[in-house]
């Protein structure tokens, strides 16, 4: 079901150091800084040959990653991003085995304008899952 890794997401305290951090001793592309109010994050994404890191922030008093952070303050991979031809019949496949999904499983739209959804980390080995549906890939 699941198809390539779309993205590694790790919170941050500072997006702006992050940024610089990748820019200048990975020497990687990274983008503007886009807030997400709908999401309670500000992201910017860092380009990779193969896939592409998410750098987030928190926005707002109600984030979704305020507690993480609170946990961990220094940052730390938060999620990964698998994708998928077609959410909704991931969703429900997932459903039928038992799993979890974030809030209440009608998918949203994510950082790339595309439909996502967010699987419980108690379901995945402690691994918090986002989906996201993309075109199927000519690779
Ligand atoms: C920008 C859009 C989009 C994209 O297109 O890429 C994004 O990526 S948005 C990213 C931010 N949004 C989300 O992550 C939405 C879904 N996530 C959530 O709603 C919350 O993060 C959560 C999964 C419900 C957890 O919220 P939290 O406040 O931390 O809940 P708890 O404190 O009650 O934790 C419960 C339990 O789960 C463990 N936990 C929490 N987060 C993670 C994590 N990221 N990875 C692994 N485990 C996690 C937490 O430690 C608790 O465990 P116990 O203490 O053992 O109960
Ligand atoms: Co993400």
């Amino acid at each position: 079901m699941i198809g390539r890794l779309n993205h590694v997401a790790i919170a941050v305290p500072d997006l702006d150091a992050a940024a610089a951090l990748y820019r200048s001793a990975l020497g990687a592309s990274v983008s503007n800084p886009l807030p997400l109010p709908e999401h309670g994050v500000t992201v910017v994404f860092v380009a990779l040959p193969n896939s592409k890191i998410e750098l987030m922030s928190p926005l707002g008093a109600a984030s979704p990653i305020k507690s993480f952070l609170d946990r961990n303050p220094g940052g730390g991979m938060h999620h990964l991003c698998f994708e998928v031809e077609d959410i909704l019949a991931a969703r429900d496949t997932l459903l039928a085995q038992g799993a979890r999904m974030i809030g209440t499983g009608t998918p949203q739209v994510g950082a790339h304008g595309l439909p996502v959804l967010f699987l419980h980390p108690k379901d995945f080995n402690g691994t918090l899952i986002e989906l996201e549906e993309c075109a199927k890939s000519s690779e």
